[in-house]
């Protein structure tokens, strides 16, 4: 991903930490330090601690965080009141009451509805009617239920009581609920609509809560528009922006959005005034690191604090202390400024807002593969889970800082100290989940991805069963299928020998079920002469002899690039080392002209306008577990495969549903 010099670029001789600070110094910046460094020397700098309280109306404190002990300023009930329809009296009067000996009290003229005051005392041998939540008048001391009650006609009118009352029996006394003076609710507390049902009780229409930090999101970067717009040729959606904003607000925040800097310096440092002047903490993304248009750290003067931490992603986060007030600036990579926003940023603001910390949870998981590692820096790898026979199967991402779907789509994410340079297929690993406890998904599928797939799995969360999906290529699901990591493994692997497609893979405790039929092909930009109206056998062949005509190659282990060296047969034609991992890639290559062939499928051919010569009609099948075959949710993905509405919906995409696998 970056072509600086790495510490283990260094001599080995040396001693790691030498080779750190070397590496460090070539690299120019301030000084790398460790992880727990940086956090120190944030924690030196600025108090952790809530920011000062405002009042907001009752009907505005939701969600925010009770900055003071809130005393109720009234009683709930606010005076002794009625629990149900019937009469108030003295329970002395009642004493004896049975069937055989009914006792007789005459009623008082009044009847207290709810909010009507009581005007006649309740005297020794009298009754007066009321509502459920009406006002115990003076006198009684306990009320009888209707039902427990014969009214006699006269005048005045009585009611014969069959059985007697306790003192006390059916009344809610004032104060019973919430007493005035009460503290209600306590400081740190998170408002939801509970606390405000009971504030609204306690009488309070002003509540005190910790001002929100008040947090300025920049981007910086020339290729940047924002989300939505056309895409000029090299421009990239600032993506940073929005996650940051909303991760803002999810810790407690608020987010005030600066829009998109171009790397200028002037303008640049205007911004990070106005800045500073709005809010309590800025945080910048990209332009933290080296190249020319690397700004942002430089306007910052003497306010460093950290500028290099041996971290990855996050190496170049830089931060500062300016006018009082905590500056981040995060690396420009997405899955870097996300992740060292959420490590340094995220406690910091959490605190301003009064907020706990996070309250983080691991599990402990299987690595599914080897990985590398850089030494000298500790490594966080986003990993998706999945569930195996044994126990939690952890799947790298693989997408690196520069991914937008690395931090957004893991399930969590696991360290390789810095002195590893990797860790093994089989480790066990405990991996930090993000995003809430994960549930796990009804389905595990890992292999190869096709936008076919996509279309039955929607059918079936329509359903309510959650698939998760891991795109790791057809050979990779395969070897995952064998381990029982997955409940199947989607794949078109061609068998040269044989020329057919995924059988001849089959493994014991394997079973493959047939899925559909995509068209692969020759993609190029229309109009190419040295390809339209052309066989496509004829065309690769033409193609591989001109050294003109770059080529842009797939990964080995995908089942295209299979197709196309069986094609080949040993030539390595121009472009034959650039090697994208997906259809889209190759298809976005060609056209835009960094490449004038490659081969991919016809779906995706026609989705970016390219022609195509049809090569091989290949199969994508699913590899299915034995073991996994009986769970329900594989049982419903059979069914929903075989059903009229996933045919209809792989026919649209141009899939036609094979008979048979083979
Ligand atoms: N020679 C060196 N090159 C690099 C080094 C190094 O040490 N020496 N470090 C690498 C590492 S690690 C990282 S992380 C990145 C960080 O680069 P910057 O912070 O300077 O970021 P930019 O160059 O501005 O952008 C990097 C990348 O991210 C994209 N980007 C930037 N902002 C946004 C945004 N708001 N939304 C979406 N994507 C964004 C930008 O287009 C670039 O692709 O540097 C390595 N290089
Ligand atoms: O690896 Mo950089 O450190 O991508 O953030």
């Amino acid at each position: 991903m970056s072509d600086h010099p790495s510490p283990s670029a260094l001599p080995l001789a040396l001693p790691l930490a030498e080779r750190i600070r070397r590496a460090a110094r070539q690299e120019q910046f301030l000084e790398v330090v460790s992880a727990g460094e940086a956090m120190r020397r944030l924690r030196d700098a600025f108090p952790f601690a809530a920011l000062p309280a405002e009042e907001v109306p009752l009907a505005a404190a939701l969600g925010r965080v009770i900055a003071r002990p809130v005393a109720a300023a009234s009683d709930a009930p606010p005076f002794d009141r009625s629990g149900v329809d019937g009469f108030a009296l003295r329970a002395a009067d009642t004493a004896g009451a049975a069937e055989a000996t009914p006792r007789r009290l005459l009623l008082n003229a009044e009847l207290l509805a709810c909010g009507v005051a009581p005007g006649i005392e309740v005297t020794p041998g009298t009754a007066t009617a009321i509502a459920t939540g009406g006002v115990i008048p003076r006198g009684a001391d306990a009320v009888v239920m209707i039902e427990h009650t014969e009214l006699e006609a006269g005048d005045p009118p009585a009611i014969l009581l069959s059985r007697p009352a306790a003192p006390g029996a059916f009344i809610g006394f004032a104060g019973s609920d919430i007493a005035k003076g009460e503290t209600v609710l306590r400081a740190g507390v998170v408002v939801t609509s509970r606390e405000i049902g009971m504030l609204a009780a306690a009488g309070i229409a002003a509540v005190p809560v910790v001002r929100r930090p008040r947090v300025a999101v920049i981007s910086t970067g020339d290729e940047l528009v924002p989300p939505g717009t056309p895409l000029p040729p090299g421009a990239i959606p600032d993506s940073n922006a929005a996650i940051l904003a909303a991760a803002v607000t999810e810790n407690g925040g608020e987010a005030l959005p600066f829009g998109i800097l171009r790397d200028e310096e002037a303008a640049l440092a205007a911004a990070l005034r106005r800045a500073l002047d709005a809010a309590d903490v800025v945080v910048m993304s990209g332009g933290t690191s080296k190249g020319a248009g690397d700004v942002s750290h430089r306007i910052l003067g003497d306010g460093v604090i950290v500028h290099g931490v041996a971290l990855k992603p996050g190496k170049p986060l830089c931060i500062a202390a300016v006018a009082g007030r905590p500056v981040f600036v995060l690396p420009g990579f997405p899955t870097s400024a996300v992740f060292t926003f959420h490590q340094f940023a995220v406690p910091l603001i959490r605190a301003m807002a009064g907020l706990p910390a996070r309250e983080d949870s691991d599990v402990e998981a299987k690595l599914a593969v080897r990985l590398p590692s850089e030494l000298g820096r500790e490594e966080y790898v986003m990993a998706s889970l999945a569930e195996a026979a044994d126990g939690l199967v952890a799947w790298p991402l693989g997408k690196g800082s520069g991914s937008v779907t690395a931090f957004s789509s893991a399930d969590g994410f696991f360290a390789i100290p810095a002195l590893d340079q990797g860790a093994e297929a089989g480790q066990a690993v405990r991996l930090r989940l993000i995003g809430g406890a994960s549930r796990l998904p009804d389905l595990t599928i890992i292999g190869s991805h096709c936008v076919g797939l996509d279309a039955v799995l929607d059918l079936l969360a329509a359903e309510g069963l959650r698939a998760r999906s891991l795109a790791v290529g057809s050979l990779g699901g395969l070897a995952a299928a064998r381990r029982g990591e997955c409940d199947l493994a989607p794949a078109h692997l061609l068998d040269a020998k044989t020329g057919a497609y995924n059988t001849p893979f089959l493994a014991p405790g394997l079973r493959l079920v047939p899925g559909w039929r995509r068209l692969q092909g020759v993609v190029f930009r229309p109009g190419d002469g040295r390809f339209a109206g052309q066989d496509g056998r004829a065309a690769v062949a033409a193609a591989a002899a001109d050294p003109r005509c770059l080529l842009v190659n797939r990964n080995a282990g995908s089942g295209t690039r299979i197709l196309l060296d069986g094609l080949l047969a040993g030539v390595k034609p121009a472009g034959y080392a650039n090697q994208p991992k997906s259809h889209n890639a190759v298809a976005a290559a060609v056209a835009q002209g960094r490449a004038d062939w490659g081969v991919a499928i016809e779906g995706v051919a026609r989705a970016y306008g390219l022609g195509f010569l049809p090569l091989a009609d290949e199969h994508y099948d699913f590899f299915l577990a034995e073991a996994r075959a009986d769970r329900a949710a594989v049982a419903a993905f059979l069914r929903v495969l075989e059903s009229a509405e996933s045919r209809a919906a792989l026919a649209a995409l141009g899939f036609a549903r094979a008979a048979t696998g083979a």
